[in-house]
């Protein structure tokens, strides 16, 4: 495993006490040194809330800039009109910009990439404009934002309470993504950036938990709002597209995807202007430059380089040429229980499919699949194979016919869905998260065993029951490694270990959650010829404990021995289905598609 360098514990401890110290000075120092940290503070909440989602997610967000505004305007337009609690609003505000969030999330995360950036930079653009026309909203000039509430007499020794305020929300954020990190949301949140598909197959609902992680993070921005406003004026100017996009600087120069990074960013980027006094449009030049210099030369931040300079090497293990050629201790136990829909596993019924653009892929397709039975599937290069196991895993929705699985009609139910009934799949081109170890990602396919990993999430290290789960997960993910014979593998990231390796890791994040049917999308591609033995041995065990699988796969020489049924597939229709021997005999295939 790519074990820290520190001692954890230790650095908790260190960074507490520093915490502390630095929130008495902040609280007692003069009020130039004390406004320069809180916007520090403040900004670092913001960078921490687009890292939750850029760094993540991969949503890079040019909507905090709007959400802080509205907790801003919320908070200095309440007060004073409503003479409202401040500490009576923070709830309101948080709600509202997480609502906001919501919405906004729902409306955009229909894109992605450049485009979801442009949504939301929108948004940020749209909502300066309001509130520069707006006379409520003070126009250009703003709103004086409220006095912070003082602390009671007795309690005036420690300063200015807003300083208190502002910098323990601050370390409420960077906890509440710090246990993030340590539960077992984390990786499916990664396998949601990188490898959607996979997270989808593995049961996880990807576009809720994208929408409500945006929730979360406006929440977060909203309440860096409602402390910004006890600083002094709310206007347009301190939340307009800019400031999202020197928040995205703060998160890319400190280090995306850390807890610490977006703090140095924030800090960086805040009290540059004030630490290098020289003279403006220099001062811009300088910081302009050392922005692209670091985000260039070291793309992953500052803190991502601090770890590469003192992470630990990790040495490959010593293995043979065959990777996984070890042989298998035990499959994990599949459950294999009594299937509803009685003798049949998989139906497909007049399934017709074409893609948006070109010719039907896919005519009056007919194939069941018994249940304990592994069903071959072969045909030519663009036969429709892949297409139709993406069909069956409601990946893509057929234009006609029905599909059912294990006698329950399911062309209304997402590929999440079908997981949750017992339908687990692999990839032709594996769908792995390349900066997690392969336990990490096989831990992915265990989310629907886990009840509760989203909501526990912001608190997960403090529950004991978050430990045991976690405990139970990390087990349970290097048995099915172990299983499938990648024992030498467990601790390596996905992006250090070879094809064969990936192949056994997409086996193991399926068997791992113990399904009743699995598709197997050409899972010998690439492999050795002792890896593609050893893949056999594997789905032999498999079927002997009852599980149902559908393969693709071009090598009928590894395929065929195996298979009950076989469909033979071409030009998108059914040419057969019938037991190996018979698709042996048949004078088409022969001819065709095993080269005779
Ligand atoms: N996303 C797509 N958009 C448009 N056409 C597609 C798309 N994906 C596949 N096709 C086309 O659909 C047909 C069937 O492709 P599919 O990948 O299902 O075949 P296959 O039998 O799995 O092929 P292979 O064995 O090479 O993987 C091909 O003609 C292919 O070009």
């Amino acid at each position: 495993m790519t074990k820290s360098p520190f001692n954890r514990r230790l650095l908790t401890v260190v960074l507490l006490v520093v915490y502390v110290m630095a929130t008495w000075l902040a609280a007692n120092a003069s009020l130039s040194i004390q406004s320069l940290v809180l916007v520090a503070g403040v900004f670092g909440i913001l960078a921490i809330s687009l890292d939750l989602v850029a760094g993540m997610l991969g949503l890079y967000s040019l909507g905090q800039g709007g959400f802080f505004g509205i907790g801003s305007y919320v908070t200095a337009i309440a007060v004073a009109d409503l003479n409202v609690s401040p500490f009576l609003l923070l709830p309101v505000v948080i709600v509202v910009s997480g609502l906001c969030g919501v919405i906004i999330g729902a409306m955009s995360l229909r894109v992605s990439g450049l485009y979801f950036a442009i949504t939301t930079f929108i948004f940020t653009l749209v909502l300066t404009v309001m509130a520069t026309d707006m006379q409520i909203t003070g126009g250009t000039q703003g709103l004086l934002g409220p006095a912070f509430p003082d602390f009671p007499t007795g309690l005036a020794w420690l300063g200015a309470p807003v300083a208190w305020c502002i910098l323990l929300a601050l370390l409420a954020a960077a906890a509440l993504v710090w246990n993030i990190r340590r539960s077992p949301l984390y990786p499916v949140l990664l396998s949601i950036r990188d490898a959607e598909p996979f997270a989808e197959a593995a049961g996880v609902r990807t576009s809720a938990i994208k929408i409500g992680i945006f929730g979360l993070s406006a929440a977060m921005a909203g309440t860096a709002g409602w402390l910004f406003s006890f600083l002094g004026v709310v206007s347009p100017g301190q939340f307009d597209w800019s400031v999202s996009l020197n928040v995205l600087v703060m998160v890319l120069v400190g280090g995306i995807n850390t807890t610490l990074g977006p703090l140095v960013g924030a800090a960086f980027v805040s009290m540059f202007p004030a630490v290098v006094d020289i003279n403006p449009w220099l001062e811009e030049v300088l910081y302009g430059a050392l922005s692209i210099l670091a985000i260039t030369v070291f793309p992953e931040g500052v803190v991502g380089l601090i770890r590469r300079q003192f992470g630990k090497t990790v040495q490959s293990p010593v293995i043979s040429e065959d990777a996984g050629a070890v042989a298998p201790s035990a499959v994990p136990p599949t459950r294999a229980t009594d299937m509803a829909g009685g003798d049949i596993a998989v139906e497909c019924r007049g399934i017709e499919f074409s893609y948006a653009v070109g010719p039907k892929v896919l005519r009056d397709v007919n194939v069941v699949v018994r249940r304990g039975h592994i069903h071959g599937l072969i045909g030519p290069n663009g036969s429709g194979k892949s297409t139709l196991a993406n069909v069956i895993a409601g990946r893509l929705r057929p234009v006609a016919g029905a599909i059912f699985v294990k006698g329950q009609q399911v062309n209304g139910v997402s590929p999440s869905g079908r997981a949750r009934l017992g339908l687990r799949r692999t990839f032709q081109a594996a769908q792995l998260v390349r900066e997690l170890t392969t336990s990490q990602n096989v831990s992915v396919g265990l989310y629907t065993k886990i009840p509760g990993i989203v909501r526990r999430a912001a608190i997960w290290p403090l529950l004991p029951s978050g430990q045991r789960d976690l405990g139970w997960m990390t087990t349970q993910a290097v048995a099915a490694l172990q299983s499938v014979g990648a024992t030498n593998w467990t601790e390596r990231r996905i992006g250090d270990v070879p094809h064969g390796v990936e192949q056994l890791t997409q086996l193991a994040s399926v068997c791992v959650a113990a399904p009743d049917i699995i598709i197997l999308d050409e899972p010998a591609t690439g492999l050795s010829s002792g890896e593609v033995d050893h893949l056999a041995r594997i789905l032999s065990q498999l079927k002997a404990q009852g599980v149902t699988m559908i393969i693709i796969e071009h090598q009928t020489r590894f395929l065929l021995p195996l298979c009950d049924r076989v469909t033979v597939l071409n030009a998108g229709e059914v040419v057969l289905t019938a037991t190996a021997d018979e698709v042996r005999a048949h004078p088409i295939v022969r001819q065709v598609y095993l080269g005779e």
